[in-house]
């Protein structure tokens, strides 16, 4: 979807923020994308419109997304979310909420990471999982984030998971007895640790394990313009994917 210059209008919800402030340069900056507007905490999301807007990109915080998007969806426009936290429930509510959209063409999009890095990570992650018996994954951030494990963590959990259900694997060796966290959060089988220092972005790893080798799978996002490719290839695709669509794999020629 275009404007009548060719240009896809692109209004911001979270425009204040680290991802934010990032997506209005990156909008502002592009020759195929114009910025509507930007809003922020505090401001009438219903503002936004198919009047002024063809795509919303919302990074907000995960307490809010859901919300945010409800509103949007009812509000006639595509949405472009890097927002954490999404769990089945949230995306069944976005799933029932685009049923009963003003448009029946309208379209969500949802990715736990932009950033080609991590995406592939995520990927060759689930290619290599079947091969090896032991799988952990290590996320690092910078300390301001507000969520642990990251989201990018707990779809890489889910992703060697699955690979591992769909080789017959069974869970990953582990004899610990006592532990009073140490060994992480345990999602969909798989270890997931969380690291929070200052002076780090974003970053991953998958470490996989067999007796005398191992394979480690990183991602470094040293910068938060690495997101931004990513958040413009899914303004360009999302308005051609009715429904909801998860993942920026899905936009890739994997
Ligand atoms: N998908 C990705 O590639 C990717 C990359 C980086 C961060 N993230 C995620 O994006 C989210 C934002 O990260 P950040 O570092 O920009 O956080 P941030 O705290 O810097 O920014 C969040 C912004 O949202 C605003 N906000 C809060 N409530 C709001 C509301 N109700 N309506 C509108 N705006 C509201 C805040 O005022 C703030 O400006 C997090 O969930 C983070 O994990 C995703
Ligand atoms: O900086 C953040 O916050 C990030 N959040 C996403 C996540 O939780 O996976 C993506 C990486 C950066």
């Amino acid at each position: 979807m275009a404007n009548e210059t060719g240009r896809i209008r692109v209004s911001v919800v979270g425009a204040k923020g680290r991802m934010g402030a990032n997506v209005v340069k990156a909008v502002t900056d592009a020759a195929d994308t114009e910025l509507a507007l930007t809003l922020d905490a505090g401001n009438d999301l219903t503002e936004i419109s198919p009047d002024n807007t063809d795509v919303v990109v919302e990074f907000t915080v995960p307490s809010v997304s859901l919300s945010n998007v409800l509103t949007l969806i009812s509000q006639g426009v595509d949405v472009v979310v890097g927002t954490t936290g999404w769990t089945d429930d949230k995306l069944d509510q976005v799933r029932a909420a685009l049923a009963n959209a003003p448009r029946a063409d309208q379209a969500v999009f949802i990715a736990p990471n932009f950033a080609i890095s991590a995406v592939l990570a995520d990927y060759f992650a689930g290619l290599a999982a079947k091969y090896f018996e032991s799988a952990e994954v290590v996320e690092l951030h910078h300390p301001n984030k507000v969520d642990a494990p990251s989201g990018t963590a707990i779809h890489t959990a889910h992703t060697i998971a699955d690979a591992r259900r769909a080789a017959g694997l069974g869970p990953v060796p582990d004899a610990t007895e006592t532990d009073g966290g140490s060994r992480g959060q345990v999602v969909d089988g798989i270890h997931v640790h969380a690291v929070r220092l200052r002076g780090l972005n974003a970053h991953e790893e998958v470490l996989l394990g067999n007796p005398g080798e191992q394979l480690s799978i990183r991602s470094d996002c040293f910068d938060r313009g690495s997101f931004m490719p990513g958040v413009l290839l899914a303004v360009r695709k999302v308005s051609g994917h009715a429904g909801l669509t998860i993942g920026l794999d899905t936009f890739l020629d994997l």
